[in-house]
């Protein structure tokens, strides 16, 4: 198992590896296959399986769903050939700047 550290970028390697792999085989080739609709649905799906999950008191079952949802968005940006890297690179853009601070400034620029 790839370190906490590197995780999401040795997932979106398997995962971009998984592009044009036998459906049978994976799951990742038979989602990437299917196409964005049907990414779009479980992303659909695992969101509301969030939700629910939120609105009880087992840490472990919301930990499960979330790990869903971010699967399903990994596979999102495989599609796109976008990869984690890429949105850990905007959030590391971010870092340190309130959320408040940063919509003012979206605001000024119009
Ligand atoms: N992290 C995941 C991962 N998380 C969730 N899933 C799959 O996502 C699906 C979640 O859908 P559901 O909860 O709705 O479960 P389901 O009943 O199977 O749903 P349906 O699709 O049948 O509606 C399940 O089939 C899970 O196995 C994942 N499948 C793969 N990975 C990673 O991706 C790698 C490549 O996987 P393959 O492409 O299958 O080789 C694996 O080695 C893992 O590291």
């Amino acid at each position: 198992m790839a370190d906490k550290e590197h995780l999401l970028g040795a997932l979106s390697e398997v995962l971009a590896e998984r592009r044009g792999a036998d459906p049978d085989a994976s799951y990742t080739a038979r989602l990437l296959a299917d196409g964005t609709a049907a990414i779009l649905a479980k992303i659909e799906e695992e969101s509301g399986e969030v939700i629910d999950a939120a609105g009880a008191d087992d840490d472990a079952h919301l930990i499960h769903e979330i790990a869903d949802l971010w699967f399903h968005t990994l596979v999102l940006l495989t599609h796109r050939r976008l990869s984690a890297d890429d949105v850990l690179a905007e959030l590391g853009r971010r870092f340190g700047m309130s959320g408040l601070a940063e919509k003012a400034a979206r605001q000024r620029q119009g």
